[in-house]
């Protein structure tokens, strides 16, 4: 412990507590993606040893490990982990979840809301699993088109729905903070299995759910 830290601990409990450290300069958590963080800021003229940078490599690290965890999750063992037998007919839909996804071409952030439905047939699945789903695929660099057919590939498949329906849409802050920079505009997409896509009376039906 620092003498600095010491006198902390004196100061603040009375006695020089080792268990607590004012101080986390020594902390690691991941060296490599730390380094490479560290030298990000080298790069853009900054210093990484002044204060309010110095835990910025772990920070992050730790953000990032955060933002791509959807890596090494599963869909289907979510999914498969809450499908219960039930004879419900019509659509299901969950709507307005949130989500939050960066871009793979400059790394940064879009989010917005997912809408999804689906066909059971004869089977449903746990509705805050749909949004662990959204979550799986979000959390990954990814394209927002790509994402929501993995979100639709993925319930349709692990739920053998008869259709499946996802709409998304998300501001995407590539488009806003730098290049073209336009605050306002939103990108919506879409993915339809199954009676969603062979059926445009079932598409029509989630359409207006969703609007309303
Ligand atoms: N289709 C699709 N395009 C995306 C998504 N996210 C970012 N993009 C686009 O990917 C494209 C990459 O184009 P490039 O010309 O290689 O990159 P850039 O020079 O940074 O382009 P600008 O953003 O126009 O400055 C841009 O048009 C982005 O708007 C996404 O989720 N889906
Ligand atoms: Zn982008």
């Amino acid at each position: 412990m620092s003498d600095k830290s010491k006198l902390f601990n004196l100061l603040a409990h009375g006695h020089y507590a080792s268990s607590f450290e004012p101080e986390h300069d020594e902390e690691v958590y991941d060296p490599k993606k730390e380094a490479l963080v560290r030298s990000m800021l080298t790069e853009i003229g900054e210093d990484p040893d002044r204060e309010g940078l110095r835990r910025t490599p772990l920070r992050v690290a730790k953000a990032m490990d955060f933002l791509t965890s959807g890596y090494t999750l599963s869909a289907e063992d979510i999914i498969k982990g809450a499908v219960f037998e039930e004879e419900v007919k019509e659509m299901v839909i969950v709507r307005d979840i949130e989500f939050y996804s960066m871009c793979e071409h400059h790394m940064l952030p879009f989010f917005g809301h997912a809408h999804v439905g689906y066909l059971p047939n004869g089977r449903v699945v746990g509705l805050s699993k749909v949004a662990r789903v959204v979550d799986v695929f979000a959390r990954r660099l990814q394209v927002q088109e790509r994402l929501t057919n993995q979100v639709a590939d993925a319930l349709m498949e692990h739920l053998d729905a008869h259709g499946v329906a996802v709409v998304m849409e998300a501001s995407h802050t590539c488009m806003m903070m730098r290049g073209v920079q336009k605050q306002s505009s939103t990108t919506v997409s879409s993915a339809m299995r199954g009676a969603f896509q062979d059926d445009p009376r079932t598409r029509s039906e989630f359409m207006a759910f969703i609007k309303n």
